[in-house]
């Protein structure tokens, strides 16, 4: 199914809880407002199966922090049973230690872990825990257990992290992990102006260096037409959606938040859509795929000119 411009949609975001182990002072929660509600692992199921009849192929959860959820191994169980082409989670990696093997057994293809430096009191001040061994250990048991691809999510930041991204490239070459190199992004729930202006990194002349370095340069065209560049033998993606009219002109997903409101934009909270209503009150399916169909047709490009 499209969208009223032409975008086909692909992927369901689901953010599990706002909850979370750590404190990132850049952290946007995946667009979410400030709620204590959650769904059920059922009423998450019967989410899955009208995503599935719509034709959405692709399911990742996030948060907040997902595998805070005492529940996702079972949550990861009833998506499997659905045979979407892709499972994944978005994660800090701290919980991976416990749950890594149970959810690859599970069904989960995959893991993309939030992990910006390699430096334990880099890793205090931007996440305001001490965690940093506890998230490595975490993403080298998602690499035992199976889980692959395993993405490395890093958010550049001037003068915290920028000078490491060799190191971190180095460390991910080691397993095979892909470096996602993601620009700082400025949502009305996060980081403010002044947070944004200090530490924000301007990526061309990143992407520059990069080209240069590349043996192999691809463009995932139903990926926010983001870039991946392929030097020596690894991969680094870049992630650079601050008025890049391009990246929405190639937004291929709907969002769930954690309460239950179908959301078509990650920086918009104006045009939510409550699905989790009609589910406690006994909707058909019928009546939940015109819900989601409706908020596919609420969906913009929010960068457009
Ligand atoms: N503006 C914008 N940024 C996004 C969107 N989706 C993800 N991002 C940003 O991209 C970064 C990586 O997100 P992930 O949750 O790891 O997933 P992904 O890289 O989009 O997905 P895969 O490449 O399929 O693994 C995060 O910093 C997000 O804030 C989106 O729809 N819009
Ligand atoms: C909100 S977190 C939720 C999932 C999980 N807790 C984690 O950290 O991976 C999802 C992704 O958004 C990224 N993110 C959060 N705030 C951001 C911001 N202001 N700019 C860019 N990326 C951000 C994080 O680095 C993480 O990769
Ligand atoms: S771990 Fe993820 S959800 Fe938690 S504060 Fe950091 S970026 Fe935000
Ligand atoms: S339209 Fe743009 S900002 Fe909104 S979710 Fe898609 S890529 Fe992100």
């Amino acid at each position: 199914m499209k969208d009223n411009y032409d975008r086909p949609i692909i992927s369901l975001r689901i953010s599990l809880t706002n909850r979370c182990n750590l404190d990132c002072l850049y952290c946007h929660h995946d667009g979410m407002l400030p709620s204590n509600l959650e769904m059920t692992s059922d009423e998450i199921y019967r989410i899955l199966k009208i995503a599935k009849k719509i034709g959405i192929t692709k399911i990742r959860y996030s948060g907040g922090e997902p595998l805070i959820r005492k529940d996702i191994v079972d949550i990861i169980k009833k998506t499997g049973t659905l045979n979407f082409k892709d499972i994944s989670i978005t994660t800090n990696g701290i919980l991976l230690n416990q749950y890594a093997q149970d959810l690859k057994d599970a069904g989960l293809n995959r893991v993309n872990v939030s992990f910006d430096t390699l430096n334990p009191k880099t890793y205090k001040k931007i996440t305001t825990k001490n965690f940093l061994k506890e998230a490595k250990s975490g993403i080298l048991e998602g690499y035992k257990a199976g889980l692959d691809p395993i993405k490395i999510n890093m958010v550049v930041m001037k003068n915290i992290n920028n000078n490491e991204i060799m190191d971190m490239f180095n460390f991910c070459k080691e397993y095979n992990f892909v470096l996602q190199l993601i620009e700082l992004l400025k949502s009305e729930n996060c980081s403010d102006e002044s947070f944004n202006n200090e530490y924000h990194v301007d990526m061309e002349p990143i992407e520059k260096s990069l080209e240069k370095l590349a043996h192999k340069i691809k463009t995932r065209n139903f990926m926010q037409d983001r870039k991946k560049y392929f030097i020596d033998n690894g991969e680094i993606e870049v992630v650079r959606p601050m008025d890049n009219t391009k990246f929405c002109e190639n937004c291929t997903r709907l969002r769930i938040t954690p309460e239950g409101k179908i959301k078509p934009c990650l920086l918009r909270n104006d045009n939510l859509i409550d699905i989790i209503g009609p589910i406690r009150n006994n909707a058909t399916d019928e009546e939940l795929e015109k819900i989601f169909i409706d908020a596919i047709n609420n969906r913009e490009p929010f960068y457009d000119q």
